[in-house]
């Protein structure tokens, strides 16, 4: 078995299969499937994975393997062969689906360097030949910077120097210098009343090794016996002590002390929940849940407590929880509950960071992992449970290649392992409820809030109303003197302001115009803070205009109610309030957004205002109040979902208000107060508006009763992009079953990114058994074109988002 098969790190269709390489003889005992190795390739070197061994290969002539980066498996079988599962279900390249299961520190890095050709070292110039010095290789990267570019280049071209690819590997362990006695605590005796009594700082230090036999770290060592190193030195060099780098983790939690939690009595509902999943936790079975429970209801502790269970036998959890509501708050509870055993893992930690973290998964050191998306490919090797909940989260699905719904892969991890998932949310997608009550996943139903209080009243204001009256202000009548009420009886108040669909852009009075990316199309987004315009598609920026570019009128503004916009008005109308603003720019810095959040835990503001981001999580017992400022901005989306999306998002955020002692109120204001989603939210009747949701899916063919594929074609040249579209159109349209829709060529709802045009092509199907295949005919067929990049093709199966 010295042959590897191996997935090279090229991202090709023409790579896209495995490659047959010679394992050297002295790590023929030690390559394995699953660990990662440099091998040639073509005139480089890449990184490439290791999936399987054999002993014959089909190609006479097989290039070696030049040597391992791991020395163990990074991927045990079950990911290898999720890979395969990815690499179907996503349409990717197999290499592209195998990193995504890794943290982004083990993606190899490539240099380029330049090396004397063998024995070509006297051709050289003594120019360059200083250039090297002692090295044998140098920095491309330098030498194009420096001043003998054009030489280097001749010297290649003449065969005396070449160009090399050299793959880096970037983790980087931290590491400790850590001192450890050699010898036992006998011989250490013999060495102290060997060595002149005079030496008493050596004394001193023999004298703790014979007491402490663990490694300890230098700096410790120095401080407590308050000696010098060249004290520790001598020791070393007379072979009673050793010095080595101990490796550490990077622990972001490591100054927190978590006080422990004590399991909950359960309410009868709660234990009616549990005891299906505990049942096929017990018989090693697999299964998927739902968890539909209101707000509050505590589904929370039905997760930590099938959780327990899993542990109990000995197996292993994963806790898949929203980016945005993977807060301070909610690591805590998993922490407070199974202390060392968890693992955390989500974008706010840095590259090393999570690097470690996941490093203690694959150790074994601990049972939990509590984290977003990616944390489904969890390295576990004994998995007894999967959890996902606010399953009706669209960041579940992965945005970019490849495009994975971490749900898709928690099922499919959990049948390979007999274990139960659980999805769970108080606003579950329609596709899992339908799934539900089809019976395909369990039902499981928590219908009651803890402290037995009735969801939150809840008050649609019409802002047109209000309008009309003669108030022009962004709130309602009705909000200001709640929110006045609140502040005098001090308690708290969480206000939202939902920003997805319209933001602050910048128009002329004048003339009417908004000014727009130069490069997209779509307005830029107006940035007080720096008073520049930025777009939030290809990163322009630019200052504010003093005058219209178009008419030179002076009555150039920003519209829109950006958040700051909506925190001077409050410094206007309620001074005396205390606001806390939560947006991406107040939480960019690391850690701002736990600082913030605890601020208003300690009741240091009255009001919360943010975006969607505050909709999540929070169980505050002083927030009696929640004001909804523009509930309808995400309904006009271009979107089948964002009916479904708003209802959502507001159930959500009415669940923060009055979740403990007080009850809560909620103020929702809108300019469609009549759209069945705002008023059905303000019932908290999910299951009206399941089914008139149902219904308008139905007729319109859209999930879950038809599965969607959105082709997405980008290119420069816009003939050239309507043209592919169209061909893939008619291409589909004459091969899919004829209750099958092709809808296209359009403009997608952004038509331009980054000076490339974009159009659509949209798919409903119910089956369609080659649909797979035929897509990837297509991108075969523009294989030469997409490789060049000049053309885009994108493949979304079961979009989320339909830009
Ligand atoms: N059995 C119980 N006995 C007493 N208190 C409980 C019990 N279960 C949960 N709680 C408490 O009730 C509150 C609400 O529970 P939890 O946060 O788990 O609900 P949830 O359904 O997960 O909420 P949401 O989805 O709205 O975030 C929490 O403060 C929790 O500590
Ligand atoms: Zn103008
Ligand atoms: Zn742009």
């Amino acid at each position: 078995m010295d042959i590897a098969s191996v997935i090279v790190d090229v991202p090709a269709k023409q790579t896209d299969r495995e490659f047959d390489y010679r394992i050297p003889e002295k790590w023929n005992q030690v390559i394995k499937p699953g660990m990662r190795v440099i091998v040639p390739f073509g005139p480089r070197m890449v990184q490439g994975f290791v999936t399987g061994l054999k002993a014959k290969s089909d190609f006479a002539k097989l290039r070696f393997i030049k040597e391992p980066m791991d020395l163990e498996p990074i991927l045990n079988d079950e990911l290898l062969q999720l890979g395969d599962w990815l690499t179907n279900e996503a349409m990717c390249f197999k290499i592209s689906a195998l990193q995504a299961m890794l943290p982004a520190a083990m993606k190899a890095k490539y240099e380029k360097v330049i090396k004397v050709v063998d024995d070509k070292k006297d051709q050289l110039p003594p120019s360059i030949q200083n250039l090297f010095g002692k090295n044998d290789s140098l920095s491309w990267k330098d030498v194009i910077e420096g001043e003998n570019a054009s030489l280097v280049q001749k010297e290649m071209q003449n065969g005396n120097l070449e160009l090399e690819y050299n793959v880096k590997n970037r983790l980087n362990k931290k590491t400790v210098r850590v001192i450890k006695s050699l010898l036992s605590p006998m011989e250490l005796k013999e060495m102290a009343s060997a060595i002149s009594s005079h030496a008493k700082k050596q004394q001193e230090l023999l004298h703790y090794f014979i007491e402490h036999q663990e490694p300890i770290p230098l700096k410790d060592l120095l401080e407590l016996m308050n000696t010098s190193s060249g004290t520790v030195k001598s020791l070393v060099s007379k072979g009673a002590l050793a010095e080595m780098d101990q490796e550490i983790y990077r622990d972001p939690y490591e100054n927190r002390v978590f006080e422990k939690s004590i399991p909950f009595t359960l309410t009868a509902e709660q234990t009616a929940a549990l005891k299906p999943i505990q049942e096929k936790i017990h018989h090693d079975e697999h299964d998927v849940f739902l968890l539909y429970g209101v707000t509050g209801s505590g589904k929370t502790e039905v997760y930590l407590q099938a959780i327990a269970s899993v542990i109990e036998k000995g197996k292993e959890a994963i806790m898949l929880v929203p980016e945005i509501s993977l807060t301070p708050q909610t690591v805590k509870r998993f922490k407070e509950r199974f202390g060392e055993q968890v693992a955390v893992m989500h974008s706010g930690l840095s590259v090393g960071e999570k690097y470690d973290e996941w490093r203690k998964i694959h150790r074994k050191e601990v049972k939990v992992v509590v984290g977003a998306r990616s944390a489904v490919f969890a390295p576990f090797e004994n998995l007894g449970l999967v959890i996902i909940d606010e399953e009706h989260e669209s960041s579940y699905k992965q945005e970019e290649t490849p495009r994975y719904h971490a749900r898709d892969v928690a099922i499919e991890r959990a049948k390979s392992y007999g274990c139960p998932v659980i999805l769970g949310s108080a606003t579950p997608t329609l596709e899992s409820f339908a799934r539900a009550k089809k019976n395909v996943y369990k039902l499981l139903t928590l219908s009651q809030r803890m402290n037995k209080n009735a969801l939150p009243a809840v008050d649609i204001v019409d802002m047109r109303e209000e309008l009309r009256t003669g108030n022009r202000s962004m709130f309602s009548e009705l909000l200001f003197t709640k929110l006045k009420d609140r502040l005098d009886k001090g308690e708290q108040t969480v206000l939202m302001l939902n920003k997805r669909g319209h933001s602050s852009f910048v128009m002329c009075r004048s003339c009417g115009l908004v000014i727009n990316c130069p490069n997209c199309d779509i307005s830029l987004t107006y940035h007080r803070f720096n008073d520049i315009m930025k777009c939030h598609y290809c990163g322009f920026e630019e200052g504010m205009p003093s005058v219209c570019p178009e008419c030179e009128s002076e009555h150039i503004r920003f519209f829109g109610t950006g958040t700051q916009k909506v925190e001077e008005e409050l410094a206007k109308i309620l001074p005396e309030a205390r606001v806390i603003r939560m947006d991406v720019d107040t939480t960019s810095k690391k850690g701002s957004h736990e600082r913030l959040l605890n601020a208003f835990g300690e009741g240091k503001a009255d009001i919360l205002l943010g975006t969607q981001m505050i909709a999540k999580g929070l169980d505050f017992p002083n927030i009696t109040l929640v004001g909804v400022l523009s509930a309808d901005t995400m309904l006009h989306l271009p979107d089948f979902r964002s009916s479904e999306k708003t209802f959502q998002l507001l159930t959500q955020v009415s669940g923060r208000a009055g979740r403990h002692q007080l009850p809560g109120e909620v103020v929702i204001q809108t300019y469609t107060p009549e759209h069945y989603s705002i008023e059905l939210s303000a019932l908290q009747d999910y299951d009206a508006f399941y089914e008139r949701e149902m219904y308008l899916r139905r007729q319109s063919h859209y999930p879950p009763y038809y599965y969607v594929v959105l082709i997405t074609v980008s290119h420069e040249d816009l003939m050239k992009t309507v043209s592919v579209t169209e061909k893939i159109t008619n291409y589909l349209g004459s091969r899919l079953n004829r209750d099958s829709v092709v809808l296209g060529p359009v403009a997608s709802p952004i038509s331009r990114i980054n000076n490339r045009y974009r159009y659509q092509c949209l798919i409903k199907y119910k089956r369609e058994p080659d649909l797979n295949q035929h897509l990837r005919t297509l991108l075969e067929h523009y294989q030469k074109e997409t490789a060049q990049n000049h053309l885009q093709i994108s493949i979304d199966l079961n979009p989320q988002i339909m830009m």
